[in-house]
């Protein structure tokens, strides 16, 4: 079972189709991370770089190469809605990779209040931070679903 399958599970959304946007630079290990969230007879060990989108079964995933201009028009394309941004500081493997938090401080991640995200260092190769990313989702749709009963059931909630 790969972890979108899992996160699916946690989630109940196993008949639901799960839209995830995965972005990032030239290079940066997209398609590394999104084959090791696959299960494992679904992964595959020829990854070339990639041109234009991809979609995966049951989740529709697509690679988007980003500048930083981009970021910032999909920001503002997101800017009023709560979706979580889940970042992963990737290839923390190699020499002269700087810690998250260096990486949260390049990209003013602290600018970020009105969507909740997460930071991990990770290595894809290995598959290394991809579980504590996938968790934070978890955890974050979670809170989200029990404010959404709580609302409507009039139980204590948060903001
Ligand atoms: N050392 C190291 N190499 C990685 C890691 N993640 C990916 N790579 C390698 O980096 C290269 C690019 O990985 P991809 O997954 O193709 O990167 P991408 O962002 O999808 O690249 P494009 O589709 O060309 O934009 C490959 O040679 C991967 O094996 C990592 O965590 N550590
Ligand atoms: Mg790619």
């Amino acid at each position: 079972m790969g972890l979108f399958d899992k996160l699916a599970g946690w989630l109940g959304l196993k008949k639901k189709e799960v839209h995830v946007l995965c972005l990032g630079l030239d290079n940066s290990g997209k398609t590394t991370i999104i084959n090791k969230l696959k299960p494992s007879n679904a992964q595959t060990q020829d990854i070339v770089p990639t041109i234009g989108f991809i979609y995966l079964s049951r989740c529709l995933t697509c690679q988007v190469k980003a500048d930083t201009e981009t970021c910032g028009n999909i920001t503002t394309n997101i800017k009023h809605r709560r979706i979580p941004i889940l970042f992963f500081a990737n290839k923390m493997d190699l020499r002269d990779a700087v810690s998250s938090v260096k990486v949260s401080q390049l990209l003013s991640l602290e600018n970020i209040k009105d969507k909740p995200w997460h930071i991990c260092a990770s290595d894809a190769l290995k598959g290394e931070g991809l579980q504590e990313g996938v968790d934070w989702l978890q955890g974050n749709k979670q809170a989200e679903q029990y404010m959404k009963v709580s609302r409507r059931t009039g139980s204590p909630s948060s903001g």
